[in-house]
């Protein structure tokens, strides 16, 4: 199995082109694969796959082998991947995920794809099923009780399941102590991703993400965009904000005009390879 190593802000994952379909759910595969000490080391393993809806379809497995529905660093870079080693023209790109089909438009210097920008749909209140700007009006946080500890949360779907939370320092937050127990805690039965924000500026928040099936990482692209939506429903920030991951700055604007959320940051190759472990029939 040929691959590409790829990353957007440090979250990194073990890119597939593939041609046919994925007839069976890869997970051991994605599981040997994302291995840091026994397999090539990554967040996820991403397929790039074809699609009949859209120039290409992705589907992302987390390091410990489950499916999610979507990954915005993930998008960003098999959108690079597609114009720098498929299509070369394309610079606006349709992507079919689990979450739906999604719009990237690319920034090329040269031939080489910089920024990326991918609309990331409507955000969705977990549970409700319904847009959220319906329930703007509506109390948004919620309390949850962890062993002990009070924390308030705001659980905002965009297409994959985050629990927001907001603490004062984000930077000496114990995310590996409280992470695992809130992704797993019984009131979210398909498991979340948590992220916990520290609000700069009316303009600038700090995060940091403990991610559904990878645990701590260095960047959440889907996570920043659920972060922004619960700091604009909870009236810490405004509709455009930047980011600040562990990996770097993702820019996320929730607009106005079509309840829409549109993150725009980087995507990178690393190094090319050839996966000759167990399931080498890919
Ligand atoms: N890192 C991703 C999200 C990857 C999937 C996530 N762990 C899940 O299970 O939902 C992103 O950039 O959005």
């Amino acid at each position: 199995m040929k691959f590409t190593k790829m990353h957007g802000l440090g979250n990194d994952f073990v890119v597939v082109y593939q041609k046919d379909p994925l007839n069976e759910s890869p997970r051991d595969l994605a599981r040997a694969v994302c291995d840091r000490h026994r397999g090539v080391g990554a967040d996820g393993l991403v397929f790039i796959l074809p699609s009949e809806r859209a120039d290409l379809r992705m589907r992302i497995f987390n390091a410990d082998g489950t499916e999610a529905e979507q990954c915005g660093n993930a998008v960003r870079c098999v959108a690079k991947y597609y114009y720098e080693c498929v299509s070369g023209v394309k610079k606006e790109l349709t992507v079919e995920t689990g979450a739906g089909i999604q719009r990237v438009w690319l920034d090329v210097a040269g031939n080489r794809v910089d920024q990326v920008k991918v609309d990331m749909g409507v955000p969705v209140l977990q549970g409700e099923q319904i847009p959220v700007t319906i329930r703007k009006d509506r109390v948004v946080e919620e309390p949850l009780e962890v062993d002990g500890r009070h924390f308030a949360f705001t659980a905002i779907s965009m297409g994959n399941p985050h629990v927001v939370i907001f603490v004062d320092d984000v930077v000496s937050f114990p995310v590996e102590a409280w992470g695992p127990k809130i992704e797993t805690h019984p009131y979210f039965p398909n498991k979340t991703n948590v992220e916990f924000i520290t609000v700069r500026s009316n303009r600038e928040l700090d995060m940091r993400v403990w991610e559904r099936g990878a645990g701590q990482t260095m960047a959440c692209g889907s996570g920043a965009c659920a972060s922004v939506v619960a700091s604009v429903l909870t009236g810490r920030t405004g509709r455009h904000v930047i980011v600040h991951l562990w990996g770097g700055d993702l820019e996320i604007e929730w607009s106005e005009q079509d309840d829409h959320v549109y993150m725009t940051g980087p995507a990178e190759v690393v190094f090319e390879g050839k996966w000759l472990g167990s399931d080498a029939s890919f």
